[in-house]
């Protein structure tokens, strides 16, 4: 019986991941036993300054990352969203199971949807994807940051000065909290997802075969054809994550990808947003990103990344 190792971090969020996946991997009645590790990352010490400052998304990720080639974790379970588009060598995502709702979740205060909201309400949100789209739809709103796991943004909205914060639905429905407390969710015309939200990737060494083919029980092929297009768009994009990116892609009924992407300013004021179709997840991804670059995204990345003096 292998004892396989679990790396998590410590947010609810992280272990109801982590154990809902233990539990999928139980049910297959093979002979693997599972334990728990929690890793606390820089990124979590760190609250007050914005995400992407202190190294963006990458910073939780990287710390797991290193646990694994060190062999003190054989895998970890990663929101997709938050695992950079690029691969690393040496580590595979070998599973991704079913994805969950990939919408945006608007949770108001006084229960007005984002349409009803009055002019100068202030919405609470780190996301740059986020408030750029906002700002699209209702540019008479005010945008403050905010930081902290699911349950301090909640705290915040009621103990701070904001009006409404927007979450991932997915976040909220796997720790249980999504119907009493959502006020509406944004439909991807409205709030395009974060590339592979509401799906989880699962990485393990890629020398490690036979844990790769247990994972690949628990692969979705569907979540994994659709994200595969996703994560092909936003590698081609990726000029530093300081800009509004969003990628959303769902599987037709004929069996293509079918992939809505933007590119924004983060004012809100540029949005290059395009739908396509097709066979092959790479192919639909990269075609997306290179049409959006060429009218006109490559300016609005060039532009963040030169005020950004990067
Ligand atoms: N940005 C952090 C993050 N990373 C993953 C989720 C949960 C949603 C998901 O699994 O896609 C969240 C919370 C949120 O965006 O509200």
């Amino acid at each position: 019986m292998r004892k396989i190792v679990i790396g998590s971090r410590r947010s609810n969020l992280a272990l109801t991941q982590t154990k809902w996946v233990i539990s999928e991997l139980e049910k297959l009645g093979l002979p693997f036993e599972f334990e728990i590790k929690e890793i606390v990352t820089k990124g979590d010490k760190i609250l007050d300054v914005t995400l992407s400052k202190v190294g963006g998304k990458g910073l939780f990720v990287k710390e797991i990352q290193k646990a694994m080639f060190d062999k003190e974790i054989d895998m970890s379970v990663h929101s997709l969203k938050d695992l950079p588009s690029g691969e690393t060598e040496g580590l595979t995502i070998a599973s991704v199971p079913k994805r969950v709702d990939p919408r945006d979740a608007f949770i108001s205060e006084s229960g007005k949807t984002l349409k009803e909201l009055p002019a100068g309400s202030i919405v609470g949100t780190s996301s740059l994807r986020r408030s750029a789209q906002v700002l699209a739809e209702r540019p008479d709103l005010e945008i403050q940051w905010i930081r902290g796991n699911i349950d301090t943004r909640l705290r915040k909205l009621r103990e701070e000065n904001f009006d409404a914060i927007i979450l991932a639905a997915a976040g909220l429905e796997r720790v249980g909290w999504t119907d009493d407390i959502v006020t509406e969710f944004l439909e991807p015309e409205v709030s395009l997802p974060a590339v592979g939200q509401g799906a989880l990737g699962i990485e393990c060494r890629a020398d490690d075969h036979e844990l790769i083919d247990l994972l690949k029980k628990i692969n979705d092929a569907v979540t994994a054809r659709t994200t595969a297009a996703e994560r092909a768009f936003l590698h081609k994009v990726e000029g530093g994550c300081q800009v509004p990116i969003a990628g959303h892609a769902k599987m037709l009924e004929d069996g293509r990808v079918e992939l809505t992407a933007l590119v924004a300013s983060p004012d809100g004021k540029q949005v290059f947003k395009r739908t396509e179709a097709g066979e092959d997840p790479a192919a639909v991804g990269e075609s997306v990103a290179s049409v959006l670059l060429g009218e006109g995204a490559k300016e609005v990345l060039d532009q963040v990344k030169q005020e950004l003096d990067l």
